[in-house]
């Protein structure tokens, strides 16, 4: 089994690296797969190689924000049915999707076997990949622990509702704490008016550095847009449907920063060795957040 991996691994290294954003909020409803799907979609459309991957394990839904019906995800390829290779999906732009595996349990929490068939999947991936975001899901379950620690960009998806605010504040304190993360990307969605997302980061800010040792950047806003709502319904991103519209212009935006954010420039920065942090076992919880 070990030579197995280590031939896996191997052939990892002659991939490039690859940059890794976990989308994240913590509350449920704020816009992470919105967000996702179109900064995703975005990056495509700039030439990036990029993959979207369904982080969502209890509700999978960015191939239906797509218009997509997978007929296999990744439970296909934990239980050895398919290669990775054969349930991507391909969307707008060339965007890779790897359908989520709803149902299927925490990828943190995979038998030592499904662990390898895992990190083997990625390696005998053969299309190269420049950034692969990742859609987690809302609270703080322990899969949207390790996306968050095994990527390296967190974005950090809030909007104008207390509840949004103290998910977050909540999320960041857990990762932070327990998983090592302390750098956050803040994107204000929903924004009812030009200034609010610097507003809220300020509030988000103000709270975090009296408890958290940790470091927010804001990265701007996507305002309320009926478009983006009228997009969802005709299963397109905004940035392909109404390209003109305020959403889609501020995710433009938004993609050319993110797209300015640093790369690994080591073998560790490899799609399997992202894999590889991810199916690593959970640390043990140190504390419970109340
Ligand atoms: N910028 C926006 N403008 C207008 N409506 C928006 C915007 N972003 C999100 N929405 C609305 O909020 C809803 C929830 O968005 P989305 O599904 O992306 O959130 P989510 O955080 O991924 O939710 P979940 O946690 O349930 O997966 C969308 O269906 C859409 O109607």
């Amino acid at each position: 089994m070990k030579s197995m991996q280590t031939s896996g691994l191997r052939r990892a290294a002659s991939s490039g690296p690859v940059q890794v954003i976990a989308v994240t909020g913590g509350k449920g409803g704020v816009g992470k797969t919105s967000v996702a799907v179109n900064l995703a979609t975005t990056l495509a459309s700039l030439g990036r190689r990029a993959m979207l991957l369904d982080g969502d394990l209890g509700l999978a839904n960015v191939d239906v924000f797509l218009g997509l019906s997978p007929r296999y995800t990744m439970a296909h390829v934990l239980n050895g049915e398919r290669t990775l290779e054969e349930i991507i999906l391909e969307a707008p732009h060339g965007l890779q999707i790897v359908p989520g595996a709803s149902g299927v349990a925490d990828l943190a929490n995979l038998s030592a076997v499904g662990h390898l068939g895992v990190v083997q999947a990625f390696s005998a991936l053969s299309t190269r990949v420049d950034t692969l975001i990742v859609d987690t899901s809302a609270g703080i379950s322990h899969s949207v622990m390790q996306f968050s620690q095994a990527a390296q960009h967190v974005l950090l998806v809030v909007c104008d509702e207390p509840a949004s605010m103290t998910d977050a504040y909540a999320l960041a304190k857990v990762l932070s704490r327990n998983h090592g993360v302390s750098k956050f990307h803040v994107l204000a969605n929903m924004a009812r008016s030009p200034g609010e997302g610097v507003a809220l980061f300020d509030k988000l800010q103000r709270v975090t550095s009296r408890f958290l040792d940790i470091t927010l950047e804001y990265i701007g806003e996507i305002p309320d847009d009926p478009y983006l709502r009228r997009s969802i319904r005709e299963q397109r991103p905004v940035v392909v449907a109404f390209p003109a519209c305020p959403a889609a212009r501020a995710f433009k935006k938004l993609a050319l920063k993110a797209d300015k954010w640093p790369v690994p420039d080591c073998p560790r920065g490899n799609l399997e060795f992202f894999v590889e942090r991810l199916v690593q076992r959970p640390a043990p919880r140190l504390e419970v957040v109340r």
